[in-house]
């Protein structure tokens, strides 16, 4: 997958959202101040405090203590997938030290002068590098996010240019995170392929060498959280996503369920997992990716580390023959190249589950 066409793309001036504050902390320019039926949403749906997503015991998945254990939490497993599309997964096994240095690094990165990350441009008609990715015109309207976003295996998608030099230990720590939660999206796939019913290598024989990439989404406090979203509503093309946020974030992360917006409260040291748009083709639309959106806090910052495991981009991509039925259950997507939906994934604005119509299959 390379480079978008970039000549037709005019995207105007995307101010940085960290510079923008320091200067004029009380200022929410036009660009970023959303219309007022997608205000309207941020405020009029009311929210779901007391629905909260599901928790997977990874240690009761691998190390088990009784075969019912083990049944008992895959059970919990294919609800939290089929119901929510969304789970926090705690005993996930990654050493505090790992998480504790790709948070420390990717704060101190975001902390840098906007000169220093400059160096490390995502140029329009990509999404790599230091800025905002998605922005396809110049009167859409921007998120209150500074995002860094790099490919990470295999090697091929990889721009080394933009593997910073600065903080020291960047690359270091993200190569090491990285193997972590490689490893995790193969044990959660395993997991997830028993839940369905499948060989438990299903989906790790299927993918090939998985395309991973990465995304540090750094949300500065807004003097008007009502008028901006951090993140615009979307769901992930990836087949499993996770995400790790920052100790002293405020909460941010919302999903949407039964029309309602539910804000993900993570538990200290877990991780929140989703269900990406590969996952609903593969599974005919049995486990769902689910539409999510950051919003921001008047007083407090966020960051997340967003890690994005899906097919090599040879892999061909439809509904299993296993979870579908000509009669009961018909084929809901069409076949494509995964490479292809990369493109097509990257080369839209973020809008709700709009990508996925790529796939489709309309009666
Ligand atoms: C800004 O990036 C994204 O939101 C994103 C992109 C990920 C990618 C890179 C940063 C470099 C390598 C390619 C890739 C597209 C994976 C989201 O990733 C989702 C979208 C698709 C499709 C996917 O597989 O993951
Ligand atoms: O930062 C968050 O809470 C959401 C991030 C997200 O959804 C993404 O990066 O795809
Ligand atoms: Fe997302």
């Amino acid at each position: 997958m390379g480079p978008l066409p970039i000549s037709s793309i005019r995207i105007g001036k995307i101010e940085d959202v960290q510079e923008l504050i320091k200067s004029k902390p009380n200022k929410v320019p036009e660009r970023f101040i959303r219309e007022a039926n997608e205000r309207g949403l941020l405020v009029s749906l009311k929210t779901h405090p007391h629905q909260h997503i599901p928790v997977i015991d990874l240690s009761k998945l691998s190390e088990p203590h009784t075969h019912d254990d083990h049944l008992f939490e895959i059970l919990k497993l294919s609800q939290a997938c089929e119901d929510w599309g969304f789970f926090q997964v705690i005993n996930h096994g990654i050493e505090v030290k790992v998480v504790e240095d790709i948070e420390k690094v990717a704060k101190e990165f975001f902390e840098m002068p906007l000169e220093e990350k400059k160096k490390y441009p995502m140029e329009p008609g990509t999404v790599q590098g230091y800025g905002q990715a998605f922005i396809f015109s110049e009167d859409q309207k921007l998120d209150w996010c500074n995002m860094f976003a790099l490919g990470v295996h295999p090697p091929s998608i990889r721009n080394p240019k933009l593997w910073p030099s600065k903080p020291a230990r960047f690359s270091e720590n993200l190569e090491g995170y990285s193997k972590e939660i490689r490893k995790l999206c193969k044990k959660l796939l395993k997991y997830i392929a028993i839940s369905l019913g499948l060989n438990e290598e299903r989906f790790e024989e299927m993918f090939g060498e998985a395309v991973q990439a990465v995304r540090m989404n750094y949300y500065p406090p807004c003097s008007s959280p009502d008028l901006v979203l951090g993140l615009s509503p979307h769901s992930d093309g990836s087949a499993l996503t996770v995400l790790q946020q920052s100790k002293n974030s405020c909460v941010g992360l919302q999903i949407l369920k039964d029309n309602t917006w539910v804000p993900v409260l993570p538990l200290p040291s877990a991780l929140v997992i989703n269900i990406g748009d590969t996952i609903e083709v593969l599974t005919n639309g049995k486990y769902k990716s689910v539409e999510h959106r950051a919003v921001t806090n008047r007083e407090r910052e966020r960051l997340t580390i967003v890690t994005f495991y899906a097919p090599n981009y040879e892999v061909e991509i439809e509904p299993m023959g296993e979870l579908v039925d000509d009669e009961t259950n018909p084929c809901k997507y069409r076949s494509y190249n995964h490479g292809d939906y990369s493109y097509h994934y990257v080369s839209n604005k973020l809008q709700g589950k709009k990508s996925l119509d790529f796939a489709r299959i309309l009666n």
